[in-house]
């Protein structure tokens, strides 16, 4: 076997906000310089206590945060230089689902899949086929005229997983995609993206604040605090494997 390539390189980039506190102006670094890289194949974590910055962090890896500094490469391709026509065409190699799924209310979950073939520029004679080839793959083929408020939350989020993966995208971001689902479901769900992982080789970075999501499908993971990277820790057979003093900040249970 080749070694693995590089999927996703970060190199030294940060985010700075802006914020209003006494009718002054501050900035605020939710993302310090951050170097990062995560290879293709890979479930790759993002661990961290609240406002740690791994939801900035994930979204810079798609640019929809921009950076204020420092690169994005993904797949080879520096998304950091990119004009917004390339980035519309390289973001179709990068899928998303989000923690409160962010699917369309007046739509069947069919048409969900379908709209995001379409903005992908699926030729239309495509998108049936591809669309359930997909709902088959979350095993949802079902529920494909249903509308989500007829479906449970864990359903919701396989629609989610659907729709992302439906342009066949190298890399699958993932914005805490379990919180807002009961540990059974939370499960289930996790061996849908384990799944979609090795079957489609999607490469998957997932946000999280839970220890056992870490320890159930990722192969490695990282912990930031205060947006500074702390960490980088393999996780081997379900356990975690901090290599530093302060790593070891992973190892305990929340
Ligand atoms: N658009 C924004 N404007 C101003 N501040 C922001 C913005 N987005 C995030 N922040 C701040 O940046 C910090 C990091 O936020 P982020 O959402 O990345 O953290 P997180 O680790 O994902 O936290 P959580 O687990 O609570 O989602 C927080 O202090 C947050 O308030």
């Amino acid at each position: 076997m080749t070694a693995m390539s590089d999927m996703i390189v970060l190199d030294q980039v940060y985010k700075k906000f802006q914020t209003q506190k006494d009718g002054k102006t501050h900035w605020f670094t939710a993302v310090e310089p951050i170097s990062l890289t995560v290879k293709q194949g890979e479930i790759f974590g993002l661990m961290g206590y609240s406002g740690a910055g791994k939801s900035t962090l994930l979204r810079l890896m798609n640019l929809l945060e921009r950076p204020d500094g420092g690169t994005v490469t993904i797949d080879g391709e520096v998304l950091t230089d990119m004009n917004p026509k390339q980035l519309r065409v390289a973001r179709h190699n990068v899928g998303m689902i989000f923690q409160q799924f962010n699917l369309m209310s007046n739509k069947t979950v069919f048409e969900n899949v379908a709209f995001n073939l379409k903005v992908a520029g699926y030729a239309k004679d495509n998108i049936y086929a591809r669309v359930m080839e997909c709902l088959e793959i979350v095993n949802l083929t079902d529920r494909a005229n249903h509308y989500p408020a007829q479906l449970s939350g864990g359903q919701k989020q396989r629609v989610g997983i659907a729709r992302a993966i439906a342009p066949n995208p190298k890399v699958l971001l993932a914005d805490e995609p379990t919180s807002a689902l009961d540990p059974s479901t939370t499960r289930a769900l996790l061996s849908t993206l384990k799944e979609v992982n090795e079957k489609l080789g999607v490469t998957i970075v997932i946000v999280t604040h839970e220890m056992s999501v870490i320890r159930r499908i990722c192969n490695r993971a990282a912990l930031l605090h205060e947006g500074h990277l702390l960490e980088v820790a393999d996780v081997v057979d379900g356990q975690i494997i901090a290599t530093t003093e302060v790593g070891r900040g992973l190892v305990q249970e929340d």
